[in-house]
């Protein structure tokens, strides 16, 4: 258990039932062994990725005060610029070191559920940089896309019909976020994270890291190993929702990113969530007699909701001197 396993999953773009059916099988074993895995072979082009970088670079090496203008903290739907030390995920050690960017399904003011202030709703929040908007608005529909291939492979093993969640991944919550981790210097403490260990909150997180490295996985004998950026690949993992929602068949892994020192490390998670109102319920594949459902039954935006006030400082109640 000292190596995530590659999955290629050009098959999954063919029309070839058995060749699909393999691919599933290997989804379907490294999210039950590690929840995490590599995909290669899929559509997102390496001219694609070095874009959607460069805008992460340019955006990143604006002034703080015009990041500021798009203060993801002045917002009631999460979207925007969240600046260093915003973030918490391991509530033992230091604030993270990195700053974020964060968009998602874009929703005008005028939309049913943005006039009602239904959370986690509403417009983007894009920084005025030429061909900013179109091309993440586009990367977006595409990360999203990809997502919903690889849970259409999931729903061999997990026994629901084929297009379970594409009916309810329909005006996703999903999240691409862009992160920067400033080099940590040797001054600074050894528990400086970039991302404290933390497992994700949602369903399913593919992400795209650069050359830098620093991304390890916990493995199921609590050993911090070492996941590689690979070129050409994503690093698939689940989060939280999705161990619920398959009643604990996968599994929902912790994770964390040493800061690197003295370079500069880029990385682009996409968390693929469903529609908010989708009730998280033990999925019919995941139980039996001897396998009960084992949570009560929530929804995507209740539960994601709760998780977020664990992880931001800001939303915290503050604690006593
Ligand atoms: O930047 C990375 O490599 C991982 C980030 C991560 O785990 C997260 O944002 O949830
Ligand atoms: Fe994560």
């Amino acid at each position: 258990m000292n190596s995530l396993p590659i999955i290629d999953i050009s098959p999954l773009y063919d029309d070839e039932p058995d060749a699909w059916q393999a691919v599933a099988e290997q989804i379907d074993r490294a999210c039950r062994q590690w929840g995490f895995f590599y995909i290669k072979g899929h559509p997102i082009s390496p001219a694609r990725i070095a874009e959607v970088l460069g805008n992460a670079q340019r955006f990143f090496a604006l002034p703080v005060e015009e990041k500021l203008k798009i203060d993801i903290t002045q917002t009631r739907h999460h979207r925007g610029y969240g600046a260093v030390a915003t973030e918490q995920l391991d509530p033992t050690k230091p604030s993270d070191l990195k700053e974020t960017f964060d968009m998602g399904l874009h929703l005008p003011a005028d939309h049913p559920e943005v006039l009602a202030e239904k959370p986690l709703r509403g417009p983007n929040r894009h920084p005025d940089l030429s061909g900013w908007e179109a091309l993440m608005e586009q990367h977006y529909r595409d990360m999203q896309a990809l997502a919903q291939t690889l849970l259409r492979a999931m729903t061999l093993a997990l026994g629901i019909e084929r297009d379970f969640f594409d009916t309810r991944f329909n005006e996703p919550v999903s999240v691409l976020r862009l992160i920067h981790y400033p080099p940590r210097d040797t001054a600074s403490s050894a528990e400086q994270q970039g991302a404290g260990a933390h497992t994700d909150y949602g369903c399913i997180t593919l992400l795209y890291q650069d050359a830098a490295g620093g991304l390890q996985v916990r493995n199921v004998n609590g050993q911090w190993i070492d996941a590689p950026p690979i070129e050409g690949t994503f690093v698939v993992n689940l989060g939280d929702m999705m161990a619920r929602w398959s009643n604990d068949r996968y599994l929902s892994t912790p994770h964390r990113v040493i800061s690197p020192l003295g370079v500069d490390r880029y990385s682009m998670p996409f968390f693929a969530e469903p529609h908010p109102d989708t009730l998280i319920q033990c999925l019919p594949g995941c139980q039996d007699d001897t396998h009960p459902p084992k949570y009560p039954t929530t929804t995507c935006a209740e539960f994601l909701l709760s998780r977020f006030a664990d992880t931001y400082a800001y939303r915290r109640e503050p604690q006593p001197a």
